[in-house]
């Protein structure tokens, strides 16, 4: 699972192309936003006020290239902060695609999911804040649920620039001028949140100090996670900023992830193996299964360079391709296939790769194997052990083990 803003290729594909026809900027859209230092060139720029207009709570029928600010679900005005207890979330949309997705989904506003117990801390890590396991967690187990603090574009959406008459600006001042204006239309976002919200938003850190990103841009940069697809159109896409969830510091072996549910419009985290009191919980912001440098490439815009034992490790990328080749195997009878999958289920443990797709092929393997050799405990382990798994990842229950079998010919 990926996270971020304009991080994730997607993401990247979708600013590269996210404008529609009439807007009159494609080239400037193409470029990135800056990381690192950047000197700014335009402090005499004036941004536009009133970029948002204040609608009523239910409206959906938006103009594509209108803004649409609104809390999601609906508030009252004059009410408290406590009277939700499962929060509100301030929402930035570009037209009314997201919005009318979020109104429609069946059970909306259903309740955000809570654990049994209270099983994660805020605490002082090796970077920064992290969060932390309170008491041991099983694998697949719901460590947290979390309404956002926002939810606003995954890219800047299309904004009229106010530059001077006949001034011709550059591409970079072209990107410089966008991320302050969208810095404007933030400020007012955010000015509409309950104050407790918008401190906590404030409270998060920001890695983006320095590259022309204003403080509300730099942290939604910083911490948001990729959320709803605005029904498969990856214009649409959205990040989400979270009071706790964005505390989480990055793993390349990371031992919880995470799925968003639009009913609750919640984000939910879950163990991706079983976690002992007082470890570290962790996820991953860039993709596991990529390669060393493909990894620390998506880590430039947090700031940091990972220097896990996996990214110090040189000899990591071969086994990581070992590991994804494994389930490539066609085994010819259970017992090489028990053998098969617990030797790579062990590799995968070792290095705290549970994450992987791989996992689940390799428990379904070990699973089939068992029952064709009548092992009952085996067949009961492993599919327990998918069972975790699909849950970590968003599911239920055990599904489509057809296509788990794949590989199998006894
Ligand atoms: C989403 S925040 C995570 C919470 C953050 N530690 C805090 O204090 O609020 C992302 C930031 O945490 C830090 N961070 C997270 N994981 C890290 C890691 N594995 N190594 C170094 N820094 C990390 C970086 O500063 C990054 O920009």
């Amino acid at each position: 699972m990926k996270r971020g803003f304009l991080n994730t290729k997607r993401v990247k594909d979708s600013l590269a192309s996210y404008a529609p026809p009439a807007v009159p900027e494609p080239r400037m859209l193409k470029a990135k936003l800056p990381i690192g230092k950047v000197e700014p060139t335009l402090s005499n720029y004036q941004a536009s006020e009133n970029l948002m207009e204040d609608v009523d709570a239910n409206t959906t029928n938006y103009a594509d290239d209108q803004v649409v600010g609104t809390t999601l679900p609906a508030r009252y005005f004059n009410d408290e902060f406590s009277d939700y207890p499962d929060n509100v979330t301030e929402c930035l949309f570009y037209g009314g695609k997201v919005k009318r997705e979020i109104l429609a989904t069946p059970g909306f506003p259903a309740s955000v999911p809570r654990p049994p117990h209270v099983c994660h801390s805020l605490e002082t890590s090796a970077f920064g804040m992290g969060v932390f396991a309170t008491r041991d967690i099983k694998m697949g187990d719901l460590i947290m649920a979390e309404r956002p603090l926002s939810v606003t574009p995954a890219a800047i959406p299309p904004l009229d620039l106010n530059f001077p008459k006949g001034f011709n600006p550059t591409i970079d001042q072209v990107v410089e001028a966008r991320m302050i204006q969208y810095e404007k239309l933030l400020e007012t976002s955010i000015s509409r949140m309950f104050p407790e919200n918008r401190d906590a938003l404030f409270a998060l850190h920001n890695a983006h100090t320095e590259d022309g990103s204003g403080p509300i841009f730099g942290r939604i940069r910083t911490n948001g996670i990729g959320v709803l697809s605005g029904n498969g159109d990856p214009h649409f896409g959205s990040t989400a900023v979270f009071k706790d969830i964005s505390r989480l510091n990055h793993s390349c072996a990371p031992n919880s992830t995470y799925n968003f549910t639009t009913a609750s419009l919640s984000m939910q985290l879950r163990a991706l193996r079983d976690i002992k009191q007082d470890e570290e919980i962790t996820i991953t912001y860039c993709g596991i299964e990529d390669s060393t440098a493909e990894r620390q490439e998506a880590l430039k815009p947090y700031g940091f360079q990972c220097t896990c034992r996996i990214c110090s490790d040189p000899g990591s990328d071969a086994r990581l391709a070992k590991i994804k080749a494994s389930t490539e195997f066609t085994v010819r009878n259970a017992r090489e296939g028990q053998q098969h999958a617990e030797k790579w289920l062990a590799e995968i443990e070792t290095f705290g790769w549970q994450g992987l797709g791989q996992y689940k092929k390799l428990l379904a393997m070990a699973m089939f194997a068992a029952a064709t050799a009548g092992r009952t405990d085996g067949v009961r382990k492993y599919f327990g052990m998918m069972d975790a798994w699909s849950r970590a990842h968003g599911g239920d229950k055990v599904s489509d083990l057809h296509g788990l079998s794949m590989g199998l010919v006894f």
